[in-house]
């Protein structure tokens, strides 16, 4: 299998405030990605600018805020964007593919299935797919909202040797530099600590959605699921391929694991949890650092509303996220045994499957 590079490109790199698309942009993005395939790359593209490339076509005046003005804005934009690229990447004699997705493509497992049977078939036909996210069926809650995210997901799911983000920005600064002129910027971050997230504020221009703080989102996604990240700008010819080669004018996100499992990428990812499990520092420490399951000895408190079987938020005593992973009882059983020991568990409850809350290989550490 050659390398897979999966390319974000958000909509302030391809549209202007005014509205529509910039050929300019994406005629250079192509000539980039085309470079990266003849270097023997198979590239994935994910694509944001519909709502920006449709709007004026539409008739608004300005970007809309409304969902069902941007949706209908994203119907119409998402047509202009893909002929764009189709006359782009025809010239380097490349084919590309549409591919819509949603959260909830994500979740159901056989949907995930389909498309990466598909998404392989493009790539062995030596297409480049190109991805957005399925602006007219998406509903408020269950959106990406941002491409960022939709991005990470991508490239866990086809196990990408790199994820690059492009954006207007030559990396993540230590506070917005439009708002902070003497910020400096991070080349490389070992890991995504609470200092990274507070520094990474949101969208920096009317075109753009998640702003930084969507990319490291999207980072831990990515990093976690074992695919190192690069956020940065690529605006001169040859750009992308420094990006991919560790001199890209950006910041990296490193990652020191293997690829994830589909089905702890989706216990991370893209379940939804039910309830939440608090424990103690030995329950913590067993879980996180000495990869044991949760017993019940180790659970402080329980919340939610849940059934053997279904996933749970795990958190410490302080209340940080720990992970998540999939419960052994329902919630009125957990309540009768948390903080009982492993013999009062058996003379407290009539039948017991199995004595683990948690089993070690049905939890994903979320630090
Ligand atoms: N700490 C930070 N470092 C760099 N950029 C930041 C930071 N915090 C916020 N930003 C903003 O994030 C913007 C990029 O995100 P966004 O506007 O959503 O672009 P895109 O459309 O490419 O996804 C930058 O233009 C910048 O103003
Ligand atoms: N699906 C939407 C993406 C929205 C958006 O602006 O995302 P981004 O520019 O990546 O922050 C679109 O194509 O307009």
């Amino acid at each position: 299998m050659s390398s897979r590079i999966v390319v974000k490109i958000g909509s302030s790199s391809l549209t202007s405030v005014e509205g529509g698309l910039n050929r300019d942009a994406i005629s250079f993005f192509a000539n980039e990605i085309s470079n990266l395939k003849r270097d023997g790359y198979e590239v994935l593209l994910v694509t944001s600018g519909a709502v920006a490339a449709g709007f004026r076509a539409i008739g608004y005046s300005f970007r809309p805020k409304l969902l069902h003005e941007k949706q209908a804005a994203a119907a119409v934009g998402q047509a202009l964007l893909m002929q764009a690229y189709q006359e782009a990447f025809a010239g380097h004699g490349i084919i590309n593919a549409q591919i819509l997705l949603t959260r909830t493509d994500f979740i159901s497992r056989q949907r995930m299935n389909n498309a990466v049977m598909t998404i392989e078939e493009l790539l062995n036909q030596g297409a480049v797919p190109i991805f957005n996210e399925n602006d007219t069926v998406s509903v408020d809650e269950l959106k990406f909202g941002d491409n960022d995210t939709l991005s990470a997901m991508v490239a866990n799911m086809v196990k990408a040797e790199h994820l690059l983000i492009l954006t207007d920005m030559d990396g993540l600064y230590s506070g917005d530099p439009r708002k902070h002129p003497n910020a400096v910027r991070f080349d490389h971050i070992e890991h995504i600590t609470e200092e990274i997230y507070s520094i990474a504020g949101g969208a920096g221009s009317s075109l753009g959605t998640g702003g930084m703080r969507s990319k490291v989102d999207a980072a831990k996604i990515a990093t976690r699921g074992g695919v190192p990240v690069f956020v940065g700008k690529v605006s001169e010819p040859g750009d992308l391929s420094h990006a991919v080669n560790g001199q890209g004018r950006g910041t990296y996100f490193d990652t020191h694991l293997n690829s994830l499992p589909v089905k702890k990428q989706w216990l991370g990812f893209m379940s939804t949890p039910l309830g939440t499990l608090q424990v103690d520092d030995g329950a913590e420490k067993a879980m996180v650092h000495n990869g044991h399951s949760l017993l019940p000895v180790g659970v402080k408190n329980v919340a939610g509303h849940f059934h053997a079987g279904d996933v749970v938020e795990v958190v410490n005593a302080r209340g940080v996220i720990l992970g998540r992973g999939i419960v052994n009882y329902d919630v009125e059983q957990i309540q009768q045994i948390l903080g009982k020991s492993s013999t009062e568990v058996f003379q407290i409850l009539s039948s017991v499957h199995r004595l683990e809350v948690i089993h070690r290989d049905e939890w994903i550490t979320l630090l």
